[in-house]
């Protein structure tokens, strides 16, 4: 039976100020009364002012898809944590593998982007995960486990309930291959053991996400899985009446 507690809508560089107020509409209408799931929308900042305008904030919660690591000055075309706040963000997307791979993010620099995340107040939705090429190899815990701990370093225990963990398979991101659930509960579960390391008891109820072609019709064997506490959802998030039913899965 599923039981998830966030569902994460990643509209990458998608969506225009209609797409804002069609998808606020039915946010509002057919998911602001779901009690156990905790919905964000990560729009792109041009549109953040005007979702955030829009939506309940006690029900939806506004996130960003990037964030600068410093706090202010010459750094052209960026946008800090301060700026996000003020306009009611409150998660920030950390190390999608996008990011990673076409803008060149460093493990080194996601773990700045999540501490400057959390040390502002916000929660750091930390994208982890292997490409083909990795997995056929057998090396997908290898890899996700070296992005995770790069991302976590000196996260200190106080910090964790302002950390979510996303796994996302980037061979299954808008492919329409979605990691089997069994795939994705294997990921899971060692990255829940990783938590627990890492921060002690509270590891167990933090948030860990599946992200990869999650669609209306997967979703709920995937958040089925023990340790599977939502989803980072893509291309299925543009669409109202897929997003609502992904978050509809997500509350069983
Ligand atoms: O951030 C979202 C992920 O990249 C998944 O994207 P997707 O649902 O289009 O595969």
């Amino acid at each position: 039976m599923p039981n998830a507690s966030l569902v994460i809508a990643n509209w990458k560089m998608n969506g225009n100020r209609e797409l804002t107020k069609t998808m606020s509409v039915a946010l509002r209408e057919k998911l602001s009364q779901l009690q156990k799931v905790k919905i964000v929308v990560c729009p792109p900042f041009t549109l953040i002012s005007e979702l955030a305008s829009q939506c309940y904030y006690d029900d939806i919660a506004i996130g960003a898809q990037n964030v600068s690591e410093h706090a202010s000055g010459a750094y052209t075309g960026e946008t800090s944590t301060t700026q996000l706040q003020e306009f009611g963000v409150s998660y920030v997307l950390v190390g999608h593998s996008e990011r990673r791979q076409l803008f060149a993010e460093t493990d080194d620099k996601v773990n700045e982007k999540a501490l400057a995340t959390v040390n502002a107040g916000m929660t750091a939705v930390i994208c982890v995960g292997e490409n083909k090429a990795q997995r056929d190899e057998g090396n997908t815990w290898k890899v996700v486990a070296e992005q995770a701990k790069a991302a976590l370093a000196n996260l200190p225990k106080e910090k964790a309930g302002k950390v979510v963990l996303a796994y996302e398979p980037v061979w299954a991101i808008g492919t329409g291959e979605t990691a089997s659930p069994e795939q994705a509960q294997d990921v899971h579960a060692k990255l829940r053991t990783l938590l627990v390391e890492q921060f002690g008891a509270i590891g167990e109820k933090m948030p860990l996400l599946y992200g990869g072609s999650v669609k209306a019709d997967n979703a709920a064997e995937l958040f089925a899985q023990k340790d599977i506490d939502g989803g980072l959802i893509g291309g299925a998030s543009l669409k109202e009446s897929d997003f609502v039913a992904i978050c509809q899965a997500a509350q069983g």
